[in-house]
């Protein structure tokens, strides 16, 4: 008998996030601040449960879904970035780079404790909080889990986690 996998996806319009951000690039530029409509997929890879699934559809969805929503209807700031200072108070987040400076009210941020708001990191900071919400809440460890940020329609970054 050929071993077998199965894997699991979801991603629904629900599992989005609409957002501002500037990533900086070429190690020194920084973009203008714009938004997304950030999407995200998900996928667990593992051997099937008693249920005969892998991982339930419902809880996965409930889950990526707790995390995108935090995000959902914020500035994301990246905390790490070495060119573009951020600057966190009670109530506003200063934001500067070269001479161009930012405030926001502190409500509407995230900050993110990552190097750039790339859709990289952001699926990378997404898998990580999923992988401990799975395991805490699920009492759930993936063989292999995905997950996808696409910033825009046909561009989107993909990590994966193996246990
Ligand atoms: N690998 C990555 N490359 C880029 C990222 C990223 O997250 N990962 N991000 C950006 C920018 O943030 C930018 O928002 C995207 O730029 P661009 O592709 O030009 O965006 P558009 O939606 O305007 O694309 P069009 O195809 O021109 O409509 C850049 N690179």
């Amino acid at each position: 008998m050929p071993s077998e996998r199965f894997k699991v996806r979801v991603t629904k319009d629900h599992l989005t996030f609409c957002c501002g951000h500037f990533i900086s690039y070429r190690g020194h530029q920084c973009e203008r601040l714009h938004g997304h409509n950030y999407r995200t997929a998900v996928e667990v890879e593992g051997v099937l449960q008693e249920d005969y699934y892998v991982f339930d559809f419902i809880a996965l969805k409930k889950r990526t879904k707790e995390i995108t929503d935090e995000l959902d209807h914020h500035m994301l700031l990246a905390t790490r970035n070495p060119v573009i200072a951020v600057d966190d108070t009670p109530r506003c987040v200063r934001v500067k780079y070269e001479d161009r400076e930012w405030q926001f009210p502190r409500g509407d941020c995230i900050l993110l404790p990552i190097e750039n708001t790339t859709a990289e990191l952001l699926a990378r900071y997404i898998a990580g909080r999923l992988w401990e919400s799975l395991r805490t809440n699920e009492n759930f460890t993936p063989e292999v889990l995905r997950v996808e940020v696409e910033e825009a329609p046909g561009q989107s970054a993909t990590v994966e986690w193996r246990a």
